[in-house]
């Protein structure tokens, strides 16, 4: 096909199809984010020098292209967190788990025998909510949370309502952090999360909502967080919140969640 005097075949087309998607999934990633300016920015100077080259403006192409290569290595330092949440999104979404044909196969960690497990942590909640108590409940699905696990104290212990309320009461040496539900098991307590970033987060939420949206963009973990100060219940999971909930919603939502495929 030719369009003027620029010749363009079905690969050219691709190649521009292809590069459009990747800029969105990119602009997807750091929408909100310092990263979101710094970009743009990026992309401004390269549009820039792109159009010096081909206008053939040898002195500032060459300036812009020394900055360019440069850049490059800049970009992978300033992104860092932003590349690895690309590439753990494309991970997860071409692993062997999201293919059909293999999923018939695959058997999920969370069974339906976990169903009381999940009972009893709505339970607190329902109780940690009324008497204004802080509490970061974190409930492994599919991807493996062996290395936030070992950043807290190791329990393996049944999980129970009394266990729960126990931990997350405000004496309690080991209220602070998260407590990570494995297997049906409660796994850890104080354990430490991935902070969030984002700059989409209402600046009302502190740390431990911070903490949960953070676990949820870099894992598939389902994440309950009770407010402390206003005794509010949220749920979180990929990236998103779930604010002010009833305690039937929760467990909607929880078992909806943890227990489908
Ligand atoms: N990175 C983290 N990993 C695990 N837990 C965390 C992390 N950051 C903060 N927390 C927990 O959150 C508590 C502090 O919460 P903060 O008051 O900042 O959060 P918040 O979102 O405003 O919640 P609240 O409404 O309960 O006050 C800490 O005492 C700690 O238990």
């Amino acid at each position: 096909m030719r369009i003027g005097f620029l010749t363009i075949d079905w690969i050219d087309i691709l190649d521009i199809l292809l590069v459009a998607y990747m800029l969105y999934q990119i602009y997807k990633l750091i929408q909100g984010s310092i990263a979101n300016k710094i970009f743009f920015g990026y992309i401004l100077i390269y549009g820039v020098f792109l159009v010096s080259k081909a206008l053939g403006m040898e002195f500032l192409s060459s300036i812009l292209g020394q900055f360019m290569n440069m850049g490059v290595l800049a970009l992978l330092i300033i992104f860092q967190q932003e590349i690895r949440r690309f590439l753990m999104m494309l991970g997860r979404s071409t692993s062997f788990r999201e293919n059909a044909l293999l999923k018939r196969f695959y058997t999920p960690k969370v069974s339906k025998e976990n169903l009381s497990t999940l009972q009893s942590i709505v339970e607190a909640v329902k109780v940690m909510a009324t008497t204004y108590t802080g509490a970061l409940i974190v409930i492994e699905k599919e991807d493996d949370l062996k290395k936030f696990i070992e950043s807290g104290d190791v329990l393996d212990a049944e999980v129970s309502k009394r266990l729960l309320l126990t931990i997350f009461h405000k004496n309690s040496p080991l209220h602070d952090g998260a407590v990570i539900i494995k297997g049906g098991r409660l796994a850890a307590a104080r354990c430490m999360l991935p902070v969030s970033e984002s700059g989409t987060i209402s600046p009302a939420l502190g740390f431990r909502h911070r903490a949960a949206f953070g676990m949820s963009e870099q894992t598939d973990a389902a994440i309950i967080v009770v407010s402390e100060e206003k005794a509010e219940i949220s749920f979180v999971n990929h990236g998103g919140i779930f604010r002010n909930m009833s305690v039937q919603d929760l467990e909607v939502k929880l078992k909806d969640y943890i227990l489908k495929d």
